[in-house]
């Protein structure tokens, strides 16, 4: 297995391309389940997460060509072949379970594999069920699967209100709406990005919706939604992670095609910490003069508020921080994992629950730390960028999942940072 070794470093500079969005990606590709048209997606990222996608796609009978370096996804799902979303696939990674709701709506049946926990929560999928099932869905389930089925003349619209937000749940009953009889009204939707960018693909395919990024969408279903070329939004969490870097370094980084609409209070608090944060023509740049950043307290929420997923890495920068800040954990009840490897690398983190506190340090030493997630992962490799000596991350596929070319992007900037086969 891969190791990826970081060396201490100075000031960085230069910029970092940044690529399309996966979780936008991981949503709009089953998307294709909803046509016999094709459906291409430009602006993809080269993720093994988008390659799990892929052999479930197939899994049911969809094409999915990788152009272009990867670049560019041509889907088809002109001959399903298959409605059912195996164990073996959908274990790997919970956005399978975005299959659901497409191929429910456009076929009438689906059987699919629940997802299961992970590292960072329980995570169950009941939002997504029971959107479904105000649809008309009946549901069995049965053996670790969700036997679905949609009633004689197919789904049909309905009032969700979901009693909490969630991103997975609002994209699956979206979808689904896009082809059921008459109005989905979709209330406490989720407002991020991605959902935002799926709508715009699913109307480009001849969906009626309004309402995408606010509290409210509302959905005409349609008879049938043809083909149409998509480009993946900007990918915020890579984004976010990036502008850490300068942030924790020094330095000035400019990241391509970056847009601080994406972050709203993520920058808000880069700039309370004391990092110079503004949009360019080309992307986002930030720079840190010298001097030690100010401890700010952070609180996850969904969209607009603090991203989750970039929880982690924004603790790697308070833990230099001056004073001591309180990193509250709202949408995951497992995601501090990465404190404990912190705390090997001499930071000082209290964890209490959903409450991370931690109290800055002048230096972080070098360490072999592994994770047990994505975040968690680049995390460590942002505090190893800003410790002394050297540090060693195990475990790079969850990397993998999300970055890529995470290597070639730092040293582009100026950091000392390569992969090297385990020993
Ligand atoms: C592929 C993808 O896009 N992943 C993102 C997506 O995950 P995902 O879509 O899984 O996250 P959700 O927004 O659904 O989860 C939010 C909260 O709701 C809970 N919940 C969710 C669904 C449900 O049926 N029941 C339920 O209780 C979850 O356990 C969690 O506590 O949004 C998360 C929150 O921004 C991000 O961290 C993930 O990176
Ligand atoms: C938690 C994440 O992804 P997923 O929902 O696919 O596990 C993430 O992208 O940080």
């Amino acid at each position: 297995m891969d190791q990826i070794i970081v060396q201490g470093n100075g000031p960085l500079k230069g910029e970092i391309p940044i690529a399309g969005a996966k979780n936008a990606c991981l949503a709009l590709m089953p998307a294709t389940l909803l046509t016999d048209q094709p459906l291409t997606l430009t602006n993809a990222p080269r993720l093994s997460d988008i390659r799990t996608m892929t052999e479930l796609l197939q899994s049911l009978g969809a094409e999915v060509a990788s152009l272009q370096d990867g670049q560019v996804l041509a889907l088809s799902s002109h001959d399903l072949t298959s409605h059912r979303a195996d164990y073996d696939i959908v274990r790997k990674m919970r956005a399978s379970i975005l299959v659901l709701g497409p191929m429910l709506a456009r076929d009438g049946r689906a059987i699919v594999s629940l997802p299961g926990g992970c590292a960072i929560g329980a995570r169950p999928v009941d939002l997504h069920l029971k959107a479904l099932e105000a649809m008309g869905a009946e549901l069995d389930l049965r053996d670790g699967y969700v036997h679905a089925k949609a009633p004689l003349g197919g789904l049909k619209g309905a009032v969700v209100d979901f009693p909490l937000v969630s991103v997975g749940a609002t994209e699956n009953a979206l979808m689904a709406a896009t082809l059921a009889r008459g109005t989905t009204v979709l209330q406490n939707a989720a407002r991020e990005p991605e959902i935002v960018d799926l709508a715009r693909c699913l109307r480009a395919m001849g969906a009626q919706i309004e309402g995408e990024g606010t509290r409210t969408i509302t959905v005409e279903g349609v008879e049938t939604l043809q083909g149409a070329t998509h480009p993946v939004v900007t990918d915020r969490i890579e984004l976010g992670t990036y502008m850490l870097a300068p942030a924790i370094c020094g330095g000035e980084v400019e990241c391509l095609g970056g847009r601080m609409d994406l972050l709203p209070a993520f920058c808000e608090k880069l700039e309370e910490a004391g990092i110079s944060v503004q949009d360019t023509p080309r992307g986002v740049k930030v720079s840190r003069a010298n001097g030690r950043v100010h401890a700010v307290d952070v609180t996850t929420e969904p969209y607009p508020g603090f991203p989750t997923d970039l929880q982690a890495q924004f603790m790697a920068l308070m833990c230099l921080a001056e004073g001591t800040s309180v990193l509250e954990e709202t949408i995951f009840e497992n995601r501090f994992m990465h404190a404990p490897e912190l705390m090997r690398m001499g930071a000082q983190i209290e964890v209490h629950g959903g409450h991370a506190t931690v109290t800055g340090v002048d230096r972080l030493r070098g360490a072999p730390v592994m994770a047990t997630d994505l975040r968690a992962s680049v995390s460590l490799i942002l505090a190893g960028m800003a410790a002394e000596g050297q540090t060693t991350l195990s475990r790079v596929y969850h990397l993998d999942r999300g970055y890529e070319h995470v290597v070639r992007k730092l040293r582009g900037v100026g950091a000392q940072i390569e992969r090297v086969k385990e020993e």
